[in-house]
């Protein structure tokens, strides 16, 4: 595994989602194997599978759409199946994108009705805000029977986030974006998790993700194969010199270096990169090159699907 990122399961009790030990079986089929993880304030989770892996089932019982078999999801500290109405004020979600709306209202409407239906105040404002945010104003009084897919996309967040909720679901929300539409909601999803909303998200797009998710949940026959915290990055460097093996227990007591360790014929560190390369020279070793070592996510999630 790679040494940028770090692994595992356990649930710190902060949560603002928390799934515990979700089975999901339709007949005898298991679909879903005890599923537990958790969804900070303020984070970006993104669930990623092989197609039938189980993601949408399971935004389906986060969302309160389905029932699992067994195990219990909480938001907010409140059950979703037995706490009612506290833990869905909580959620906001887009299931199944695009969501459904009456295509013969226009955008503004639609987004109306939601608010209606949400007994939200001062809606008047909060729909014009949001129509600005999502880039929707200009077709805001056409009927959503004549909006592009991005279009209907855009308005299906919109509809989800226009209660401000402090849980925030979405299945595949980039999926018919273009990458203007796409990077637009990259940074709503961003700013919202900023202002400390949980966001959790499925999606096939692994290295668009990378850039601004915190953490990936990778899901394989109906596991949690793994957890991947993405790290800072540009932090770490990968240097190809003369004699790795030598070179990496020279750097490994060479100050402003730390976390060395050998990978094949490169010798991978955090620390300055300069020091790195002066104590190499210093010492007498030809150094090839030295570059930032990014961590390529969508490669890791190959491997872990392939070996699970
Ligand atoms: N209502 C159902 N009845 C029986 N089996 C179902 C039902 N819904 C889903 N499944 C099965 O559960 C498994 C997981 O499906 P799911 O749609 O959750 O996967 P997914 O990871 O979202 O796939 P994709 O990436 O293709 O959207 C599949 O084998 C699917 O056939």
């Amino acid at each position: 595994m790679n040494d940028t990122v770090s692994t595992g399961t356990a649930m710190p009790p902060s949560a603002a989602l928390e799934a515990q030990s979700l089975v999901k079986r339709y007949g005898r089929k298991p679909v879903l194997e005890g599923i537990t993880f958790g969804v900070q304030p303020g984070e970006v989770y993104a669930l990623a599978g092989p197609n039938g892996s189980g993601k949408t089932t399971l935004i389906r019982l986060l969302t309160g759409l389905a029932f699992p078999t067994s195990g219990t999801v909480r938001m907010l500290g409140a059950d979703l199946y037995n706490g009612g109405h506290a833990a869905r004020r909580a959620l906001g979600a887009v299931v199944e994108a695009p969501a459904a709306f009456y295509p013969h209202l226009t955008g503004r409407q639609n987004l109306e009705m939601v608010a209606f239906l949400s007994e939200l105040q001062g809606s008047e404002t909060k729909i014009r805000e949001m129509l600005v945010k999502l880039e929707l104003l200009a077709v805001a009084d056409q009927p959503v029977r004549t909006y592009s897919l991005g279009q209907r996309q855009r308005l299906g967040l919109a509809s989800a986030i226009l209660h401000e909720p402090q849980v925030l679901i979405l299945d595949e929300p980039t999926s018919g974006l273009d990458p203007q539409g796409i990077s637009r909601v990259h940074e709503i999803l961003s700013e919202l998790a900023w202002k400390g909303v949980a966001v959790l998200l499925s999606t096939h797009h692994l290295r668009e993700v990378s850039a601004y998710a915190d953490k990936v949940g990778i899901l394989g026959g109906g596991r949690l194969l793994d957890e991947v915290r993405l790290g800072s990055k540009g932090e770490r460097y990968r240097l190809r010199v003369s004699d790795p093996a030598r070179a990496y227990a020279f750097l490994r007591t060479v100050p402003g270096v730390h976390n060395v360790s050998l990978r094949d014929v490169s010798v991978v560190f955090e620390g300055s990169p300069n020091a790195a390369l002066a104590a190499l020279v210093r010492e007498g070793y030809q150094v090839q090159f030295l570059e930032p070592d990014y961590f390529d996510l969508y490669e890791y999630y190959r491997e872990r699907v392939k070996h699970a």
